[in-house]
């Protein structure tokens, strides 16, 4: 398991000691600013780790998606479905506040993280970043080495000592399975890497600054089958250590993947406007084999969507 060791000059750090009831305890530094206790709690597979109450997110004034609520369980893959513009992915950004960055966004409910509102006011976004990880649609490393790609986290929260880094990239790169391939090739550009093993990158980017939960939002729809089947086998491994959730165009690859299933569509209200709602929420085999909502039977075996 990856000691969740993140340190940040700017904060307040805290040194606890982590444990899950099948792994080995390691010790950890995790700043925990504005996210009190929740940044240091330990859950057992298959508790929530974060859970949605009622959650509605607006830009501007058009609320996109009303009244969701679902629970995001520790080392387990949540995957997010449904047709295009039902919210899927504001639900997503909505995890680690990335829609903080939409002027206009706001969330309303409550989104909590070991039981804390990452919401609240005294909590800094990039704390909640920084535990709730993101990894996007299209690979974006940074134009620089594999090295500096993976250490760019790390480097920012404070780890300055070269043999350090050394250690936490390797790690990083070898829990994206991509070590192999560029060990060699450290200093060469993350750009000049295929499509599938830059978005490993940026899955080695990501995991570089030990979150506990990772967003990705359609990280195989710029990829081929076999990059794709890569990064799914990835995931799998990636749900020993992590918590992730996935938003897919792909049932399959939900079907494949996930342990859980958030079926989403859009309803058109009384003034014909679209907001994006939660239908159905299960496990993954449930959904796909016994749905219990018409509409995600629906869409499932193509009828809509
Ligand atoms: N930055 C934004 N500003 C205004 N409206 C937005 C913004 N981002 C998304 N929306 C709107 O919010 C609704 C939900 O969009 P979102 O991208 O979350 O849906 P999605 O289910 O992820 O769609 P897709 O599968 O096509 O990516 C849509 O009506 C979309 O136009």
């Amino acid at each position: 398991m990856p000691t969740r060791s993140v340190k940040s000059p700017s904060v307040d750090s805290e040194v606890t000691t982590m444990t899950t009831p099948e792994k080995a305890p390691s010790r950890t530094v995790r700043p925990t600013a504005g996210l009190g206790s929740a940044a240091t709690s330990v859950s057992a597979p298959g508790e929530p780790v974060m859970d949605l109450s009622d959650v509605s997110v607006f830009y501007g004034d058009f609320e996109a998606v009303r009244g969701v609520s679902l629970p995001i369980r520790h080392n387990q893959i949540t995957a997010m479905i449904g047709p295009s513009g039902c919210g899927k992915s504001t639900v997503l950004r909505s995890l680690n506040r990335m829609n903080d960055l939409v002027a206009g966004a706001r969330v309303s409910g409550s989104i909590t993280y070991h039981g804390q509102d990452i919401y609240a006011p005294n909590v800094d976004p990039i704390q909640v970043r920084r535990h709730i990880g993101m990894v996007f649609q299209k690979a974006n490393p940074f134009p620089k080495s594999i090295y500096d790609n993976v250490a760019y986290g790390p480097r920012l929260n404070g780890v300055k000592r070269r043999a350090e880094l050394d250690d936490i990239v390797e790690e990083a790169l070898t829990g994206a399975a991509l070590w192999d391939e560029v060990k060699d090739k450290m200093k060469t550009s993350g750009l000049a890497l295929s499509g599938g093993q830059q978005q490993r990158l940026c899955i080695a980017r990501a995991i570089a600054v030990k979150p506990e939960v990772i967003l990705m939002d359609e990280p195989c729809s710029a990829l081929d089958p076999i990059a794709t089947s890569k990064v799914e086998e990835l995931m799998f491994r990636l749900a020993e250590d992590y918590t992730i959730v996935i938003v897919t165009h792909n049932m399959q690859q939900a079907a494949r993947v996930s342990h859980y299933t958030a079926f989403f569509t859009a309803e058109v209200d009384d003034a014909g406007v679209r907001h994006g709602r939660l239908v159905e929420f299960d496990d993954t085999e449930k959904i796909f084999t016994n749905p219990a909502e018409q509409r995600t039977e629906d869409y499932i075996t193509g009828r809509f969507g």
